[in-house]
């Protein structure tokens, strides 16, 4: 495949986390394999790391976009160690643990066992205000129902309904996972978000059943919990101390000798047969920037947006499959108050707010609450969340109308009056993709085919197999080797 006798040229589309890993771990892959690599990553944005966003001010540490990551998945973890940040991460606050849901205007705790919104301790099940008797008894024929027979994929909505019942998805399982895809569970393919769910069904025959099984295995704890600084250790969720910059500035440093193009997009993408190209920069690829820069590239890591990302390769291959996953605009407006102005000591780490409600936020974290090092201790920080599946002009709404409605809720839930002192907007449009059912196999069928007609060129990121740092992080990683082993030949 080469065709420069020297260098292997890299172009990596993207400078988010799985643009950036995937660059980090190609140029270890040219250490490995004794070889010369020159990679550049492009993105049109002027500011490293795409959706991952920290805002440091007057002490208090900001995330305008992901704010932790889950210790059980271990790829982010690898990473911190491989960049030598690892005794910067940190966990969230013992004594902040608990979550609520919003029932009826107040706030009830989430009962204990719920893991992804399903019960495996039935006591506190059985005595939540969450629900009513009809919505438990039904939850609980979960245990008799036969498992489904069809084979294939189906929404995570149409799963849950048929196990627990419509009460559990709307007032608890709904607004969990909107928590995570901010989507509508009926268009969410169960097979790309949680298969562990049919698993327990086909399994078990119960979800419940199931899942009580599986607890305890790989959900709690990441694997060799020893290397993690004390303050990690036993947290569900992780961060870096000084907010996911970090993993951003360790980056760059370690992409210190790199090429980039941040400002400018790459608009098209020429595929040149054998011969086509001469001379000494002709290369398989070239990769045409919005600058008018052509970049010759042996390989090629596209980590854009799956729109975007079909935009590059529809004149090359049937697309379908990027274009049909949409994307959810999202929005979350932070404020910071004086503590003594706020009166209240949260016991949690936030709460969630069921569709049914009818208010604006979809969800609200206690930041200063959760994690400890993003405020000074005589401050609160609050993050609250805009914007769902049928739900996303909000997002839009001016910076005023915005916060007022952001307030009213909080004045409502939490009795908060107090003037923040400062407040941060931050929108995202088509931010989060939701995987429609069929999403795996359309995935494998597009990357099959990249493979036979463009060996050298890969697609990653968030759009594909998982939407958590994490997951797009071990993309990224997977991507640098099958791209190398490509352009190796
Ligand atoms: C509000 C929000 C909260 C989240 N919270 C969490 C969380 O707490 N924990 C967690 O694990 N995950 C969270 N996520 C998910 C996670 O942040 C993302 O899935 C992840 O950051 C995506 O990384 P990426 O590199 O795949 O994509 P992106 O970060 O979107 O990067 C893709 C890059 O491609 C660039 N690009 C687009 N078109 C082109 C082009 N033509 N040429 C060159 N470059 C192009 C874009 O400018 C962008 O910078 C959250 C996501 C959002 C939106
Ligand atoms: C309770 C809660 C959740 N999520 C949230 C809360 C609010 C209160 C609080 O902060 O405690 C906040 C949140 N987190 C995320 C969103 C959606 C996007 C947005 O609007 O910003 C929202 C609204 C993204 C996310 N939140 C999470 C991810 C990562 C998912 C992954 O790694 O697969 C993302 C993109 C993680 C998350 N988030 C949640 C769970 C149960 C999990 C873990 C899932 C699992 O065990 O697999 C629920």
């Amino acid at each position: 495949m080469r065709s420069n006798g020297k260098l292997d040229r890299f172009v990596v589309i993207g400078g988010g986390i799985s643009g950036l890993t995937s660059a980090f771990y190609l140029k270890k892959e040219a250490e490995l394999r004794g070889r010369e690599a020159h990679i550049t990553v492009v993105d049109p944005s002027e500011r490293i790391g795409g959706k991952i966003n920290t805002l440091r001010k007057e002490g208090f540490v900001i995330e305008k976009g992901p704010d932790s990551f889950l210790a059980r998945k271990t790829p982010i973890i690898d990473l911190a160690f491989d960049l030598g940040i690892g005794n910067e991460l940190t966990g969230t606050n013992p004594a902040a643990k608990k979550t609520y849901i919003v029932h009826r205007g107040k706030l009830h705790p989430m009962p204990p066992g719920l893991v992804l919104g399903v019960p495996t301790e039935i006591m506190p099940f059985a005595k939540t205000g969450l629900l009513s008797w009809g919505g438990k008894a039904r939850a609980m024929l979960d245990f008799v129902l036969p498992a489904s027979k069809a084979e294939g994929d189906e929404s995570l909505g149409s799963f849950l309904s048929r196990r627990v019942g419509p009460e559990v998805m709307e007032r608890i399982a709904e607004p969990l996972l909107a928590g995570i895809y901010a989507g509508d569970l009926n268009k969410l393919s169960l097979q790309a978000t949680f298969p562990q769910f049919r698993e327990a069904e086909r399994r078990h025959g119960s979800l419940i059943r199931g899942t009580r099984a599986n607890r305890g295995k790989g959900t709690a704890a990441p694997a060799a919990p020893g290397r993690l600084p004390k303050r990690a250790q036993g947290s569900m969720f992780l961060t870096f101390q000084n907010g996911l910059a970090t993993m951003l500035e360790a980056l760059t440093e370690a992409l210190a000798g790199c090429d980039s193009r941040f400002g400018c997009k790459a608009v098209a993408f020429r595929k040149n047969e054998p011969g086509e190209a001469d001379g000494p920069e002709a290369a398989p690829y070239d990769v045409l920037l919005s600058n008018g820069e052509i970049l010759p590239a042996d390989g090629v890591v596209i980590t854009a947006p799956a729109f975007d990302a079909a935009d590059l390769l529809e004149p090359h291959l049937p697309v379908d499959a990027l274009r049909s996953i949409d994307y959810v605009s999202v929005a979350n407006v932070v404020m910071a108050f004086d503590k003594a102005a706020i009166g209240i000591d949260f016991d949690g780490s936030g709460f969630l707010v069921p569709r049914s409600e009818g208010m604006t936020i979809t969800a609200c974290t206690w930041t200063s609450a959760k994690w400890l090092h993003s405020s000074p201790s005589d401050k609160v920080l609050l993050r609250c969340y805009v914007g769902r599946a049928g739900d996303e002009e909000v997002v839009d709404l001016p910076d005023g109308a915005l916060t007022d409605a952001v307030r009213r809720d909080i004045k409502s839930v939490l009795g908060i009056t107090a003037e923040p002192l400062f407040t941060e907007i931050t929108r995202l449009h088509r931010s989060m993709p939701q995987y429609p059912v069929g999403h795996l196999e359309a995935t494998a069928r597009l990357r099959a085919q990249l493979r036979a007609e463009m060996p050298g060129v890969w697609i990653a990121g968030a759009a594909f197999e998982g939407v958590g740092l994490p997951d797009c992080i071990r993309q990224g990683k997977d991507a640098a080797a099958i791209v190398y082993d490509a352009v190796e030949g």
